[in-house]
């Protein structure tokens, strides 16, 4: 079974992308499979130092550039203090979130460009990318009702962001599709929780057998 690899879980908000990483890491515990969790912005205290700056909803004045560099600031320390030393290890790391986020909420729907966001995070984490991403898609309306509707989690700085951004923030997703086709792989986030653990676990089991 192939191990050491990152895999990066991708979408809008309330996609489920949590949910469903957090059923398949239990399964492949189960397994005995070598396997670490983290999350962006944060996983280590420097980097949920970072995040508590950004997703603050009192900071309404963050410039978006400002907001850029912080979640590529939190991506660096995150990806040499933790991600990269588990890689080493032999580990399998799923991460919540890592560089398309940025490309598609900062680089395309705030309007910092796409190659201009890719610019700082390769000074950031060098050239550095995931070996594969799953992308959870659903209309932003759906996950914004869910995660309203659920009120597991606070609303952040950036769920407050209007239904036209979240818009944006999927255009922007399919945008950085278009330049990673092999590597990202499009999960319908639009089905019953069951479902969606089961078609990433399928494409995950695939991916470890290779
Ligand atoms: N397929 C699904 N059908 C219905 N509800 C779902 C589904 N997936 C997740 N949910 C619910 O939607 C809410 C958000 O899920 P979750 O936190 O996993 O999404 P997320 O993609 O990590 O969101 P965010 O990036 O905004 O934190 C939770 O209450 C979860 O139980
Ligand atoms: C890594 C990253 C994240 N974001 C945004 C996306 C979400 O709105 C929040 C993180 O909240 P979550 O509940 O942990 O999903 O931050 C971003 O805009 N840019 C990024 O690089």
């Amino acid at each position: 079974m192939k191990s050491n690899l990152f895999i990066t879980f991708e979408g809008p908000e309330g996609a489920g992308k949590t949910t469903v990483l957090n059923i398949i890491i239990e399964r492949l515990k189960q397994q005995n499979v070598d396997v670490l969790g983290t999350r962006e912005p944060g996983g280590i205290e420097i980097a949920e130092k970072i995040r508590e700056v950004i997703l603050n909803p009192a900071h309404t004045a963050m410039d978006e550039r400002t907001e850029a560099l912080l979640y590529a600031a939190a991506r660096s320390q995150h990806f040499f203090e933790k991600v990269e030393p588990a890689l080493n290890m032999g580990k399998l790391v799923l991460c919540d979130r890592f560089i398309d986020s940025s490309l598609a909420y900062q680089g395309y729907a705030r309007g910092i460009g796409i190659d201009e966001v890719l610019a700082i995070n390769e000074f950031a984490i060098g050239k550095r990318m995931p070996d594969k991403t799953f992308y959870f898609d659903l209309e932003p309306a759906v996950g914004l009702a869910r995660i309203h509707a659920h009120n597991e989690r606070e609303v952040n700085r950036l769920d407050n962001e209007s239904l036209l951004f979240h818009e944006h923030v999927r255009k922007g997703y399919y945008e950085v599709i278009k330049r990673y086709p092999d590597r990202i792989q499009i999960i319908n986030a639009d089905q019953p929780m069951e479902k969606v653990v089961e078609d990433a676990w399928a494409i995950l089991s695939e991916l470890l057998e290779k």
